[in-house]
């Protein structure tokens, strides 16, 4: 049974005399330990259909279900248990700017049967998971973006909640930072089983942890996946575009360009991009074809990354021999399911 089950989701705003759809029947099922990255650009609805998971946001249709309860159909009372359930983080941390690390961690603690010193051993032992244990005393404004960003994480957890909605979390931070708060929510997922859905515009920072994304336009969820067939057989233009961003091919393809430019290719020359995924497929192919076939390849730009815990390897390289030899290792690498694409600089032909 997934954790979260969202139906036929639609969300409309009325604005004088206009009616915004900002989510457009979207559906998606989360499952138990799932990091589920939810990417697009602004505007395209992922906050707010995220936030009909806890009915932050309530959905002009479609039906809701969490942990097998129907969210729609419960009281206020029943509703703020079950929110408690569920932890959120955004992109500008949200503390409460009177209060130190501590105060702001003990908050959603404050109506819990708890001791004071129950409470305060709980939220030592949220701050020491969070990193931030020396840090109780301070108030947020003595405290840097991540380590705010830790705290609101610590705050989020405080009812050891099975599901963190992540909304922009580390928008506002820096590339370093960016990584570690997302290590950061890797490990509460590992060590604590924590359900994270990540909403964000970066897919660098879905590639770093999810384990399935889907692609959001305009209310519309256009894309889905397990992040491995996403990254590696994307069939949306939006979703190729997200990935060229993360894997820098969009910068690669524009210095090959500019080389190209200078020292165009000679007639019995192609460029070819090549793309595998799993280990030890092209590299040894590639160092075979000069032999086996008189062709030889002068790798321009090279790639690899583990993806979920598989090798992905991107080339763009020019292949050079007679044409019937080029076609013949193009079809032999492609035998061998390494995909590639003949490129020309106005745009690829399928190889
Ligand atoms: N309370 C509201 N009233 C009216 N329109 C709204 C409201 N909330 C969101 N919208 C509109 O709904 C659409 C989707 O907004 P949403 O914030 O969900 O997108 P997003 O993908 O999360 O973008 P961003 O990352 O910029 O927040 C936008 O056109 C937005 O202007």
């Amino acid at each position: 049974m997934p954790v979260i089950d969202l139906k036929n989701i639609n969300v409309t705003f009325k604005q004088k005399d206009k009616t915004i759809t900002a989510v457009n029947n979207a559906s998606l099922k989360v499952e138990q330990g799932d990091i589920y990255g939810i990417v697009g650009y602004s505007g395209a609805g992922k906050s707010t259909l995220v936030r009909t998971i806890n009915l932050l946001q309530k959905p002009s249709s479609g039906s809701v279900t969490v942990n097998g309860t129907n969210m729609l159909s419960l009281s206020e009372t029943e509703l703020r248990t079950e929110r408690k359930k569920i932890g959120m983080i955004f992109q500008h941390f949200n503390l409460m700017d009177e209060l130190t690390v501590f105060g702001n961690v003990a908050l959603p603690l404050q109506h819990a049967d708890l001791t004071t010193s129950a409470l305060t051993a709980k939220v030592n032992h949220l701050l020491d998971l969070v990193g931030l244990k020396d840090r109780a005393t301070n108030y947020p404004a003595q405290l840097s973006g991540g380590q705010k960003q830790r705290v609101a994480i610590a705050r989020a957890l405080a009812n050891d909640p099975q599901i963190l909605l992540s909304d922009e979390a580390t928008s506002a931070l820096d590339p370093r930072t960016t990584n570690q708060i997302l290590a950061l929510l890797k490990k509460l997922n590992a060590e604590l089983g924590l359900t994270i859905v990540l909403i964000t515009h970066e897919m660098q920072a879905v590639k770093a942890i999810a384990n399935k994304v889907a692609v959001m336009e305009a209310g519309s969820i256009i894309e889905r996946g397990s992040l491995l067939d996403i990254f590696t057989q994307p069939q949306k233009q939006l979703t190729r575009d997200f990935i060229n961003t993360a894997t820098n091919l969009d910068e690669a393809l524009v210095n090959v360009q500019t080389l190209l430019a200078e020292q165009p290719l000679a007639a019995d020359e192609k460029l070819v991009q090549v793309q595998y995924v799993g280990a030890n497929t092209a590299q040894p192919l590639l160092s075979k074809i000069y032999a086996d076939f008189g062709v030889s390849i002068n790798l321009l730009y090279s790639n690899m990354e583990i993806l979920a815990n598989t090798p992905v390897g991107l080339c763009i390289a020019v292949f050079k021999g007679k044409p019937a030899a080029i076609q013949t290792v193009v079809d032999s690498l492609n035998d061998h399911s390494v995909k590639t694409t003949f490129l020309t600089l106005g745009g690829a032909t399928n190889a």
